[in-house]
């Protein structure tokens, strides 16, 4: 049966069961998901209905990827059809590689691209020191990038324009690391805009904040779109035995592995394990991304016990 009255739409920002959906026309506007069940994700196309001046939310579209961590107790969904990551880290404070390696997993397992960029370059010791760090990132062939935001250049603006244009970005990183700069420097009183937003959804409430989506352009071909900070990135929804294959330091050295279903972290004849070993070779894998793998593998294994 032909349903007339629905709608396409865009959600652009979430709190609980009130979505902010946008129209085709641009128009934006709450609606309220179907069922007990909150399903929609800042990000989903959607169809809706209105009634009176709210709406109601009656399909998703298919989505291309989710972007999520997942813990012990819950999925937890940033965005979802995304075609790029920037993970937005700093000089200082000192950042996880942990944390990193995690989000460019989940990344890598969604086919969503992902974009380093350390900011505070600007604290010249620490940000060397954090540059360096990094090296093994730009080995395997991550768009590592540096930036002062707190600067506000046009250089900087530039370097990230030419990288998000036309494409849809999420801006994730840890608490600290300029990610608010980032957002005011490219879309001026964006942050202004979100804290009315979230009064209007959350009827006044304090809630913790969502993804926002924003539009960089008036012909809305290139968004931004804002995360909430997060303590620990949860991977329990990937595969041990799929790991390496998402780290790409690990991943062509797996061929070289004696057996079909090596772990990488005993087997004799073992190509991940070798490459840690050549330490020089430039596509040596570091200790330290190892160490990564190797935690997360112990991790991961132990959840699939129970
Ligand atoms: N030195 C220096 N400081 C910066 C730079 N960019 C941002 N900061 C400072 O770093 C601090 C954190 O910046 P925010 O933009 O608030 O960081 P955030 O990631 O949004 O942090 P939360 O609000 O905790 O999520 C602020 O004091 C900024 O002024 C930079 O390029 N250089
Ligand atoms: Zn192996």
């Amino acid at each position: 049966m032909p349903q007339p009255h629905l709608q396409t739409g865009l959600i652009v920002a979430n709190y609980g069961r009130h979505f902010l959906v946008e129209d085709a026309s641009g128009e934006r506007r709450i609606c309220h998901s179907r069922g007990k069940k909150s399903q929609g994700v800042v990000g989903d196309r959607v169809l809706w209905q209105a009634s009176q001046d709210e709406g109601t939310i009656e399909k998703i579209e298919p989505r291309r990827n989710l972007f999520y961590r997942q813990d012990e107790v819950r999925t937890k969904s940033f965005a979802a059809n995304l075609d790029q990551v920037l993970i937005l880290i700093a000089a200082e404070p000192e950042f996880s590689s942990s944390q990193l390696s995690r989000a460019l997993i989940a990344a890598e397992e969604q086919h969503i691209t992902p974009i380093i960029a350390l900011n505070k370059s600007d604290l010249t010791t620490p940000f060397a020191r954090a540059w360096d760090w990094l090296a093994p990132y730009r080995q395997m062939g991550y768009d590592v990038i540096p930036l002062a935001m707190g600067k506000n250049t046009e250089a900087d603006r530039a370097t990230l324009l030419q990288r998000l244009t036309g494409k849809t970005t999420l801006v994730l990183g840890p608490s600290g690391a300029g990610k608010s700069t980032l957002i005011n420097c490219l879309i001026p009183g964006a942050l202004a805009q979100t804290g009315e937003l979230s009064q209007a959804l959350s009827s006044g409430k304090h809630t913790t904040t969502s993804t926002t989506w924003y539009w960089l352009d008036a012909t809305k071909t290139t968004a931004l779109l804002d995360s909430p900070g997060f303590q620990e990135f949860g991977l329990n929804h990937i595969d041990p035995a799929q790991l390496a294959a998402y780290m790409p330091d690990l991943k062509p050295h797996v061929a070289q592995c004696k057996f079909y279903n090596c772990s990488h972290l005993h087997e004799p004849g073992c190509g991940v394990m070798a490459s840690v070993k050549s330490g020089s070779s430039p596509d040596a894998i570091s200790a330290n991304r190892y160490k990564i793998y190797s935690d997360l593998y112990a991790e991961l294994k132990q959840i699939r016990r129970y």
